[in-house]
């Protein structure tokens, strides 16, 4: 296997300075104004793909910064990044393995080899296995342990193990069969499980414990609890491997937990968790979708590759998606983005991208182990759209930071409700051009006087009704969301997220910040049931584990 990367620091690189000069050159730039003076605005800063349309002319941009930010990602390598994280070259540095997501939705003919080993015949007899479990969960051939087929399904299973198979399985909610309910149990937090295990018979249950390292203690602790429960509302123990399928790199592990091997579908260390719903961690998905719905997202987000792989980098949308990002993060100090779906569907999707994009970009250290001296990724926020119009759209429209956004919609509803999408399309335009137009002193004061207002009051309100406009939008537009598409959206962002992992030159697939919390957890636990050890640890913590002590001594637990 090769190394993709002698990482460079893009301060080094001439079009980043380029890019400072062009920052300051830009100063006064005004969106309105360059609306006005070129009527081919739109045309010229959109593209589409797969049916898919990205409108980026609502940017701070003009056509010489868009030409220095592609000079950027040709400088820095991406379309060489891009091949070789696709060719299976080394690019997760720290954990020395590739990141290759992306083979799990090739074609199922060819071959990639990677030790000695055809991957991609690996990847296509874990999708038969999945298609054959479907196929038994469906037609009642699959029971449990009174002899009944199976009406639910529970994945136990937390970050990249939960939150992309929770997008998918809420945003293709109109493609279900095979009538089956769908749960999520993540937390370690029993009342979670109590609420989902009172809506469950268990003879109808299936539980699919779903860790890529099968040694995440959430996910543990509930498959615990899960095994518990069963045996308490009558299953033999002979008969709990009719309740559990695991999905798991670390197959040992999960066989000493109790599952039968032959329940266990593999994933591997080649798959980072964030990007593992299209292994077989993404079963909740075809069990609630079926096989071929689960093939078509593939085969969307298979394309969207090749778009990255293919498209010259001006024609690219991930490519031009990720320079946007820097533009903001690293000339502008944006310290967060926005992702505002306008579609109930894809209620999910900043929850997905927040693990996809703040695990791979919140890094301080290049490749090299050197600080950064400059940013690296933002917050990623957001929730669905019109409902936020009605919240933090304020602070977006006339706040003190700047917040780049991503709008996204379908141009056709699945659900047509009267002209309901028409309006949502509707106050989806509004919001982006809001933030873009503004509205500017001598606007807010004509509007009060014509509405009656006399002038002291026109006065006093008229500089409260200013908005700065000058804020900077995507507009993704996609024909539908369907499964093809729903896969397009999400490589859309993976590729996104690791072209600007590139330009930073840091480290996208590893996330060694997270194993901190852990460790202390470890040790601050056995702190909740004596005071030994607390003199080592800091007052706040010694001070609330007391109190946790107290509470349980007064409830008698
Ligand atoms: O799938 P698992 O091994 O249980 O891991 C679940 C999650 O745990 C972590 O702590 C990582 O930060 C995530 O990237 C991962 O997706």
């Amino acid at each position: 296997m090769q190394q993709a990367f002698s990482p460079v620091n893009p301060l080094t690189l001439p079009a980043w300075q380029s890019l400072q000069t062009q920052r300051a050159a830009m100063h006064g730039f005004s969106m309105p104004a360059a609306f006005d003076l070129d009527p081919q605005r739109f045309a010229r800063f959109s593209l589409s793909h797969q049916g898919m349309l990205l409108d980026y002319s609502k940017n701070l941009i003009d056509v010489p910064t868009l030409d220095l930010l592609l000079q950027l990602a040709a400088q820095a390598g991406v379309p060489a990044a891009l091949a070789a994280q696709y060719r299976g070259d080394i690019v997760n540095t720290t954990e020395q393995r590739p990141a290759l997501h992306s083979a799990l939705r090739r074609p199922a003919h060819g071959q990639l080899m990677l030790d000695g080993h055809d991957i991609l015949t690996e990847v296509r007899q874990v999708h038969e296995r999945m298609a054959e479990l479907v196929a038994q969960v469906h037609s009642g051939q699959w029971q449990g342990f009174a002899g009944q087929g199976i009406t639910d399904i529970v994945n136990i299973g937390i970050g990249g193990s939960f939150l992309g198979p929770q997008l998918a399985v809420e945003a293709l909610q109109p493609f279900a069969c095979g009538g089956l309910r769908c749960h999520f149990l993540t937390n370690i937090d029993s009342s979670e499980f109590y609420q989902i295990s009172r809506q469950l018979n268990a003879g109808r249950t299936l539980f699919i414990v779903s860790s890529k390292s099968f040694g995440t203690l959430e996910t543990l602790k509930n498959a615990e609890a899960a095994r518990r429960w069963l045996l308490a509302q009558g299953c033999p123990h002979e008969q709990l491997c009719r309740h559990f399928i695991a999905v798991s790199s670390n197959v040992e592990k999960a066989v000493a937990f109790g599952i039968t091997e032959k329940n266990i579908l593999p994933m591997w260390d080649w798959v980072g968790g964030r990007y593992s719903l299209w292994s077989a961690i993404g079963l909740p998905i075809a069990l609630m979708t079926g096989m071929d719905n689960f093939k078509a997202m593939l085969a969307g987000a298979h394309a969207m590759d090749l778009h990255a792989l293919n498209a010259p980098l001006a024609d690219n949308m991930p490519v031009i998606m990720a320079l946007l990002g820097i533009w903001y993060a690293n000339f502008h100090g944006a310290q967060s983005h926005a992702v505002l779906p306008y579609d109930n569907y894809l209620r999910s999707l900043p929850d997905h991208l927040q693990q996809l994009d703040m695990e791979s970009s919140g890094k301080r250290v290049r490749h090299d182990g050197q600080p950064l001296d400059y940013s690296s990724g933002p917050v990623i926020w957001g929730n669905i759209g019109t409902n936020g119009q009605h919240a933090y759209h304020q602070l977006l429209l006339q706040g003190t930071q700047m917040v780049p956004a991503d709008f996204i919609i379908s141009a056709r509803s699945l659900n047509p409700v009267a002209d309901h999408q028409q309006w949502l399309y509707a106050n989806c335009l509004s919001q982006s051009q809001a933030l873009m137009q503004g509205k500017s002193l001598q606007q807010a004061t004509e509007e009060l006087r014509a509405a009656g207002m006399d002038e002291a009051d026109v006065a006093r309100l008229a500089p409260h009704k200013v908005i700065p406009g000058n804020r900077p939008s995507n507009t993704l537009v996609l024909p539908q969301l369907d499964p093809h598409h729903l896969g397009a959206l999400i490589a859309l962002y993976e590729n996104r997220t690791y072209i600007q992992s590139v330009i930073w030159g840091i480290n996208a697939f590893d996330q060694w910040g997270v194993e901190l919390g852990k460790q202390l957890g470890e040790r601050i636990y056995p702190l909740l049931n004596s005071d030994a050890g607390t003199a080592a640890c800091d007052s706040s913590t010694a001070g609330l584990a007391r109190l946790f002590r107290a509470a349980r001594c007064s409830s008698g637990d």
